[in-house]
């Protein structure tokens, strides 16, 4: 029997989360959803649209909203890279099940993302990749229950791994 209830995926831009996301919960038989998308919807804008709209700090507030609030049972939540920033909906979300940080080498994130300054990253204008990694890697051990580390393995080895995490909880 499942000792949880719902999944949650956190981790660097890149580090596979969106991805992954709908890969396990295809195994697990669970709903998905990525919070990029609930984000979106809610606003009626892209996430780049919102920070071209107002900066990055406003989007990390809507972020901790929509995240407080989620009530998301039986789901694989995919979570941006900036969830972590909002105290609030972390509590929320470890509530839902063991919070999972794919963990990704700054040398490997940069291999899958080319396009850092228009992705859309809620990061202070001029911040530098490495400065935001060395800050959210604290933050996401932090919050982690489980840490899978993701370099040099595929998607299907990355999803084995968290499901063999998962089946030792
Ligand atoms: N384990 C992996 N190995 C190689 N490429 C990967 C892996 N996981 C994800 N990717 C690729 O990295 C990119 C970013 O993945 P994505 O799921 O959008 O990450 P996130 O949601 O964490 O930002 C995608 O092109 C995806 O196919
Ligand atoms: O790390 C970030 O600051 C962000 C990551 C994005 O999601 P992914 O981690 O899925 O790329 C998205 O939430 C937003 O653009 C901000
Ligand atoms: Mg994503």
């Amino acid at each position: 029997m499942k000792k949880y209830k719902s999944v949650v995926l956190i981790g660097m831009p890149g580090a596979g989360k969106s991805t992954l996301g709908v890969l396990l919960a295809k195994e697990l038989a669970m709903d998905f959803v990525d919070t990029d998308l609930l984000i979106q919807s809610r606003e009626g804008k892209t996430l780049q649209e919102i920070i071209d709209g107002s900066d990055y700090l406003n989007l990390r507030r809507i972020e901790g909203e929509v995240i407080s609030s989620a009530e998301l049972p039986s789901h694989v939540i995919a979570t941006g890279g900036s969830v972590v920033y909002s105290a609030e909906g972390m509590v929320n979300l470890r509530r839902l099940g063991p919070v999972i940080f794919l963990h990704c080498s700054a040398e490997e994130l940069r291999r899958r993302i080319h396009n850092y300054e228009s992705r859309g990253i809620a990061k202070a204008p001029g911040q530098s990749f490495e400065e935001l990694f060395a800050e959210r890697e604290a933050l996401y051990r932090k919050y982690a229950d489980i840490t899978v580390d993701c370099d040099g393995r595929d998607l299907q080895q990355v999803l084995g791994r968290v499901l063999e995490a998962l089946d030792s909880l």
